[in-house]
């Protein structure tokens, strides 16, 4: 909320005080006294929203306030910075509920009071949804439709119906498939190296990860071969290259898109390439729900060969009337899981092996670990065997969920999410109106010594065996929390840790010197990635 007062109507009400000033008064003429009364309008409006407004009227004013002159705010702090830094230091210095500003006043919250969050993500979540402009801006990848962008109850049937496709019993039964993508990865990376008749190589990380993150949502969670690490031109991947395309000319549309759909209609290359990788999507989701429909009664036959979407589906078939999904909703989940489902898993896996080449102590002990639970993964030959595979579960390596927690926890890949009050709440004991923008920024509160202790800002896997007094599982903001949390929270865990288990037991790890850290180059593109990627140096282990 900024103002109470619209710009319109001012300016509305000042033009007709303007006309009959012209009209009664003898020194002034009717365009003089427009100039003068326009003017004066404009430059009072912008006084009451920038000054007047926030500071001494706006309901928000009692909550501490992060210094600066609001006519400009924070934006250039925000916008120099890695998303969530800024608020780091705002939530040490001001307290764990924090009001900033955008230009002109515009008033923002940021979230890490530990009650606060609960609030907001577990006893109230549907007062909190998406604001319209984030949910048009993530509408054309992630289908309008879907679990994510749905809000009330819609949403609730939604989360309904995936809940059980999601349960660990269901992502249990898809690992096999985990494996055997991680497992070709590093097939393909020994074969590099067979080819070019060396033993140590620089990968671009990131993007191999993000290959093949994509062939296992495509196939655990859509039931389809997407090939993405045989054929890294297949159109699929080549529609999220240009989704994910953030030049120049993308960061301008899509930030004026947010405003107004109108630049859409502009005869730009960004507009052109978000309508045809759209299609591509939307036809490769259309095509999925279909063969899943035709295939249903076979599916219930044969469990074995569950996926996500054919658990969805089926269940679907079956479902109570109001509990039902439309075809467009289940095709706009497809959309959703392919969207939120590969990008996210695939940086955070870039950004662990990055802090493993950093930190050689913990490479090394989690390497330990994976030799002595999984040994067959160092054996050339039982590697391939698909009876072993089936019965790995790289849920009973404790070090390795520590591994994994800690680089989740360290950077976050979705570093912020922001929320827009429905109707007037409280928070922390202040009174929050209708219309509040509230961040909740996961890279500020994973890293808040209030809860981690002097710490936070180290990557420590250790921590998680001797957690702080202060902490509590609101301090973990990665995933969010409540029925608006991640649904693939599980999904994502256990696909991590398969595909560090197959390239550990392979290759060892050291960072490439002849590029700049990619931990100094962290921009946030929805997800928190490196600019130019993660180049890593990557070394055969002696068999
Ligand atoms: C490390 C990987 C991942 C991270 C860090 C992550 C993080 C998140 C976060 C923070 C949200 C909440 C977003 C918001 O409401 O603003 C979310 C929602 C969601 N995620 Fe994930 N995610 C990951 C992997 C996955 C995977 C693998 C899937 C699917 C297979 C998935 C599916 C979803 C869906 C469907 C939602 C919407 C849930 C709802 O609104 O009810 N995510 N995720």
């Amino acid at each position: 909320m900024s103002s109470s007062v619209g710009f319109v109507p001012l300016m509305g009400v000042t033009g007709i005080a303007a006309l009959l000033v012209g009209k009664y008064s003898e020194s002034i003429d009717t365009a003089t006294a427009l100039q003068v009364a326009l003017l004066v309008a404009t430059v009072s409006y912008v006084l009451y929203c920038s000054w007047i407004y926030p500071l001494y009227l706006s309901p928000l004013r009692h909550i501490p306030t992060v210094p600066g002159f609001p006519l400009w705010g924070h934006f250039y702090t925000i916008i120099t910075s890695e998303c969530g830094v800024p608020a780091r230091e705002w939530h040490q210095k001001y307290g764990p509920i924090v009001r900033y500003f955008f230009p002109f006043g515009s008033e923002r919250l940021s979230i890490a009071d530990d009650d606060a969050i609960k609030h907001m993500t577990v006893r109230n979540p549907y007062n909190y949804p998406k604001p319209e402009r984030a949910r048009k801006w993530m509408m054309p990848v992630l289908g309008e439709v879907g679990v994510l962008l749905a809000e009330g109850q819609a949403h609730v049937t939604q989360r309904k119906a995936l809940t059980p496709a999601f349960s660990i019993t269901s992502i249990r039964s898809l690992m096999p498939i985990f494996w055997n993508k991680s497992l070709h990865m590093a097939e393909l990376w020994e074969q590099e190296m067979v080819d070019e008749k060396t033993e140590s190589k620089s990968f671009e990380v990131l993007e191999w990860l993000n290959r093949t993150t994509l062939d296992i949502i495509g196939r655990a969670g859509l039931g389809t071969d997407i090939d993405s690490l045989d054929n890294p031109e297949t159109p699929l991947r080549d529609a999220y290259r240009r989704c994910f395309s953030f030049d120049l000319e993308a960061r301008i549309l899509n930030g004026l898109a947010a405003f107004t759909q109108l630049v859409r209609i502009l005869p730009a290359r960004t507009n052109r390439d978000i309508v045809v990788a759209r299609n591509i999507i939307l036809s490769r989701a259309e095509a999925i729900i279909k063969e899943k429909q035709a295939n249903a009664g076979t599916v219930q036959k044969k469990p074995a060969q569950k996926d996500i979407i054919g658990l969805i589906v089926r269940d679907n078939m079956t479902a109570s009337k109001e509990d039902t999904l439309t075809i467009e909703t289940m095709r706009n989940q497809v959309m959703t899981f392919l969207g939120a489902g590969h990008d996210t898993t695939a940086t955070s896996v870039a950004w662990t092996l990055l802090m493993l080449a950093k930190h050689p102590d913990v490479q090394a002990k989690l390497r330990e670990e994976i030799r002595s639970q999984m040994p067959f993964l160092f054996d050339p030959d039982a590697r391939q065997d698909s009876e072993t595979i089936e019965k790995a579960d790289v849920d009973l390596l404790p070090y390795l969920e520590d591994v994994c927690k800690e680089s989740l926890r360290y950077i976050p890949s979705i570093p912020m999410t922001v929320r827009r009050t429905i109707a007037d709440d409280h928070l922390g004991g202040y009174f929050i109106p209708a219309g509040t923008v509230v961040y909740l920024m996961a890279n500020a509160i994973n890293h808040l010594p209030m809860y981690w202790g002097d710490t936070a800002n180290k990557f420590d896997p250790s921590r998680w065996k001797n957690l702080p007094p202060t902490y509590t599982t609101n301090a973990f903001m990665t995933f969010l929390q409540g029925p608006r949390g991640c649904v693939g929270r599980k999904f994502a865990e256990v696909e991590m840790k398969t595909i560090l288990c197959s390239l550990l037991s392979k290759f060892h790890f050291e960072p490439d010197m002849s590029v700049q850290d990619p931990e100094e180059l962290k921009m946030w593109r929805l997800v928190l990635r490196p600019r130019d990627g993660i180049s890593l140096k990557v070394t055969k282990l002696k068999e």
